[in-house]
């Protein structure tokens, strides 16, 4: 969810005339870079579907004729069109919001952009981000071996210690029990800018593994990284912390264990505090990246390398 701008209040819903700078500051805390379009543009698209502003961006509500007609509906008048100077109104505000988020690298971009339709079609186009289908989702799903069968079928590797059984503290969230993929590893604290740079770049079928420190003050991960990870086509994200908003969450074809769930949000730091592709250690278990982890409803396990059955 946004969290601070309301969801429900009397069938018009809220006008767009209430969005303050602030406001949008406060739903989207990070500045647009490359490394975040794709999750930037899910908490913008969130933003218009909700003050019914979609339509300006995706061009469904294109802009109304400037001037009125006269009686016959023949020539144009002097006389300016109520519905333009709305319309109009309204794509200034989103161009002055859009603007507002995007950090000093990504401004001169937008110089001389005159619309919010051609700000969101050039960033678009610049930054190119195409999701997976469903169809790929699902095969990644059904490619997931299951955890009893790898361990009956590998003694000889949990013995060595190539596989490795992660303990049972996690709690599951999203549409899939079961994923499996080669790890990316994240070690960050109470800060997600690299979640969401890595979610917000193709998955591959790989499995994010964040070890957030254990922390249950704020949560590292929301409804808008699931649905991002989902596009994106990550088979997995396992997370030593805390997720919010569940039941989106749950609604992404997805799967992602963390330990619980906080509403608090996470830090945004532009810097990105935190380090990428390192190992980490979770519940006792080291996992480097380029491992492969195999997460079902029996648990998780961890192997060296890509297993058969
Ligand atoms: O704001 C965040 O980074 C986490 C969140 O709520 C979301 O992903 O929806
Ligand atoms: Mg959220």
């Amino acid at each position: 969810m946004i969290e601070s701008v309301p969801t429900s209040r009397g069938i018009q819903g809220y006008s767009y005339t209430s969005v303050t700078l602030k406001k949008i500051a406060t739903v989207i805390p990070a500045k647009l870079q490359r490394q975040n379009y794709f999750f930037w543009k899910l908490l913008f698209e969130q933003i218009f579907s909700r003050y019914k502003l979609m339509g300006i961006v995706d061009g469904s509500e294109p802009c109304p004729a400037q001037f009125l007609t006269d009686k016959e509906g023949n020539d144009l008048t002097d006389q300016i069109n109520p519905a333009f100077e709305i319309w109009h109104d309204k794509d200034q505000a989103m161009l002055t919001w859009m603007r507002s988020t995007c950090s000093e690298h990504v401004l001169p971009f937008t110089a001389g952009l005159a619309s919010s339709r051609e700000l969101w079609l050039n960033l678009e186009k610049r930054f190119q981000v195409v999701g997976v289908s469903s169809e790929y989702r699902r095969n990644l799903a059904a490619a997931a071996l299951a955890t009893t069968d790898i361990c009956d079928a590998h003694p000889d590797l949990l013995a060595s210690g190539d596989l490795r059984l992660v303990p049972q503290v996690f709690q599951k969230y999203g549409k899939w029990q079961a994923f499996a993929g080669p790890v990316v590893t994240l070690k960050v604290f109470e800060d997600n800018t690299l979640v969401i740079e890595l979610l917000s770049t193709k998955g591959e079928g790989r499995v994010l593994v964040v070890d957030g420190g254990g922390s249950m003050r704020r949560a590292v991960t929301g409804g808008m990284l699931a649905r991002s990870a989902e596009i994106m086509g990550w088979a997995g994200i396992v997370i030593n912390g805390c997720v919010r908003d569940v039941d989106e969450i749950n609604e992404c074809e997805i799967g992602l264990r963390a330990l619980a769930t906080c509403p608090v949000r996470p830090i945004k730091n532009d810097s990105g505090s935190g380090q990428k592709h390192v190992p980490v250690s979770i519940g006792g278990v080291l996992i480097h990246e380029g491992e492969w982890l195999y997460a079902d409803g029996d648990g998780i396990l961890v192997s060296s390398s890509e297993l058969s059955i």
